[in-house]
């Protein structure tokens, strides 16, 4: 009976929403700084350390200033001729000071250290979970999201969020103590001094609040522009073969500078918004400090405070204009923290739609049968278009189905759905009888092997390319699956022999080395079922030959499935499917498919026949 998938896959609105997380969405940055809190306080004693050390600091930071207006008290008492009392005085200031300097520098080291440690323990975390997602995400999810925005969620996001501990929450911490206990401080001396003193203060946090907003925007338009010079440098790389042979490389340096330039554009802009910015801040600052001066030193003449008082306001100021202008700072933090935070939760959060059913049961392999049942698939991008329609074969351990069929029939879209890397959206394919989608991936991935049309291989010695489905294997086995896929002679004539490392993507190997390592990885799986997705296209037919050949008694304990478009490859098998237009349209043996006279036997025709004996009968001669 047909069953319709019910697992809900990341739905293309919400990837786009993913991908459009924008700064404005105050609700979902806000859960984001939840979370993220949450996550550090996971770290309670390193959390608790640096917000302890954070305190200590700030507090013996505030001291400085009193301290150093009474050692000017105790100096101009000296001078006036006060004696050694004063000169005592001057010693004990002096040395509390050092004693307070020293002090306070240990307690920002604590603080520093354990703020960064929360921060990295957290970011290993999330490197780990987004690692992981991506590994989970189903093949309809990366069809649609591009490896090079990934990779920015991976890594600049996640930045954004690792720093949110040292440079917003921890600065929270120390900017309110600063600011607040400072102001108060101040006030208490002298209230009307204290205001002058403290005039820069809202100039200065406003103007370093907005401009860090200002250089946020362009920093997450230049992070688009980044991603994008990403992607295309990512896509050069992969198609540097293409880009050679057409002599691409005009076109790509014109797509890649017309990226540079907006980057280069955003950044001068930045830089000109920085300056402008930290000059008046300055200004505005020094004009504060040379009226406290002014005022002050009126007062000091007048008799109503001393010098000493006079110094601890300069000295102050001097502390408090850091922390204001951090203030910027602080904001960029939290903001750039709530959105990067906010991609990033949205990207861990999505469903994953290809996962283990609840109560998913061990797959059991018996009889090793394959068997689709009124089976069909649309892609999720487009649900009214069914690519398959009506499968139903099934193919038992030791026999082998060809299918063939036109390019885009539906061929490799059909074997995708053996593994699961989508799910059927009609009828049911099962394995000995269980429904795949109710037994766990793992199992199912481990008994289905596929030798895809791309051979992908990674950077690393063949032994280890070959025994990646089983990392401890022994070198009998490897070299016996590197034997049956008629490769085991060719390594041996390498300088490294096994231990050779294949380069970036495989490419110091041809196309046909390649796709006969492939199948001596799948051969070392022992899997249930075997596929071989056109792999054998860059193989010539008579090493195809004896490859088969030195698998038939591999092939004896495993259901095989062949795609070709070389009917050489398929015409052994025990049944052929021809597949049009993503229904089953032929099937039967390779004798029985020609004396059918359909297509598979005007294919055979098309394959056997000379090219000009085809064009005659096709109405044209060649000429
Ligand atoms: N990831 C995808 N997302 C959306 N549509 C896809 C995707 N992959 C394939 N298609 C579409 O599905 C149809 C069948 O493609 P499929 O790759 O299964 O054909 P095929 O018979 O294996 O072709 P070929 O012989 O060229 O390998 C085609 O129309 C193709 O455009």
């Amino acid at each position: 009976m047909p069953v319709t998938a019910t697992m809900s896959a990341p739905q293309p609105t919400q990837i786009d929403a993913l991908r459009h997380v924008k700064a404005a969405d105050w609700g979902r940055g806000l859960g984001a700084l939840v979370r993220i809190t949450r996550m550090c306080f996971r770290h309670p004693w390193q959390a608790g350390a640096a917000i302890v050390a954070t305190i200590v600091a700030a507090t013996l930071q505030l001291t400085i200033p009193q301290l150093l207006g009474r050692a000017v008290d105790h100096t101009q008492a000296i001078v006036a001729g006060s004696g050694d009392a004063a000169d005592r005085a001057l010693m004990t200031t002096a040395l509390t000071l050092l004693a307070v300097s020293a002090a306070r520098g240990l307690f920002t080291m604590v603080q520093n250290y354990f703020g960064e440690s929360v921060g990295h323990h957290v970011g290993y975390e999330l490197r780990l979970a987004c690692y992981e997602k991506i590994q989970r995400q189903s093949f309809a999810f990366h069809d649609r999201m591009h490896s090079g925005e990934l990779i920015t969620i991976g890594m600049l996001d996640l930045e954004g969020v690792r720093m949110y501990f040292s440079t917003g929450f921890i600065r929270v911490v120390l900017l309110s103590i600063l600011i607040g206990v400072g102001a108060w401080l101040l006030l208490s001396m002298d209230v009307g001094l204290g205001l002058v003193a403290l005039s820069f203060v809202p100039f200065v946090a406003w103007r370093s609040s907005v401009s860090r907003l200002k250089l946020r925007k362009t920093w997450l338009e230049l992070q688009d522009r980044l991603s994008v010079l990403t992607r295309v440098m990512e896509e050069n790389l992969g198609g540097i073969r293409v880009v050679r042979a057409f002599a691409g490389h005009r076109y790509e340096m014109f797509k890649f500078d017309r990226a540079s330039k907006t980057a280069l554009g955003l950044a001068h802009e930045r830089v000109g918004l920085r300056v402008r910015n930290t000059s008046m801040m300055t200004f505005s600052f020094f004009a504060a400090m040379g009226l406290v001066l002014w005022i002050g030193g009126g007062k000091v003449v007048s008799g109503q405070i001393t010098v000493g008082e006079l110094a601890s306001f300069l000295a102050f100021m001097t502390i408090l204009q850091m922390p204001v202008r951090q203030l910027g700072l602080m904001v960029n933090s939290f903001a750039r923290a709530s959105t990067c935070g906010g991609r990033l939760f949205a990207f861990l959060d999505l469903p994953v739609d290809i996962a283990d059913a609840p109560g998913a049961r061990p797959l059991e392999i018996t009889d090793g049968t394959l068997r689709f049942e009124g089976v069909g698939f649309a892609y999720p991008d487009n649900p009214g278009k069914p690519v398959l329609e009506g499968i139903d074969f099934e193919v038992k351990r030791g026999q082998t189905l060809g299918i063939v069929g036109a390019p885009g029939s539906g061929k490799s879209t059909l074997v995708h759905l053996i593994p699961r890397f989508y799910d059927a959206t009609e009828g049911r394919v099962s394995l000995d009888g269980q429904d795949i989608r109710k037994v766990p991936l793992h199992d199912l991935r481990q008994a289905v092997a596929l030798v895809q049309q791309d051979s992908f291989l990674f950077t690393t010695t063949i032994e280890n390319n070959i025994a990646y489905a089983d990392p401890w294997a022994e070198d009998k086995r490897i070299q016996g699956a590197a034997a049956s896929a008629q490769l085991h002679d060719y390594i041996l004539g390498l300088p490294g022999g096994y231990g050779t490392v294949v380069g970036e993507r495989g490419v110091s190997l041809s196309g046909g080395q390649r796709q006969r390592l492939s199948i001596a990885r799948t051969v070392m799986q022992e899997p249930a079922v075997m596929v071989f997705d056109d792999s054998t296209a860059a193989i010539d037919a008579a090493t195809e030959q004896r490859i088969r050949g030195a698998m038939k008694d591999y092939a004896k304990d495993r259901a095989t499935i062949v795609i070709a478009h070389r009917l050489s490859s398929v015409m052994h098998a025990d049944q052929i499917l021809f597949l049009e237009g993503g229904r089953i349209v032929e099937r039967g043996t390779h004798e029985e498919l020609l004396a059918l006279g359909g297509r598979y036997a005007a294919l055979h025709e098309l394959q056997v026949r000379p090219e000009g004996d085809v064009l005659d009968d096709l109405g044209g001669n060649g000429q």
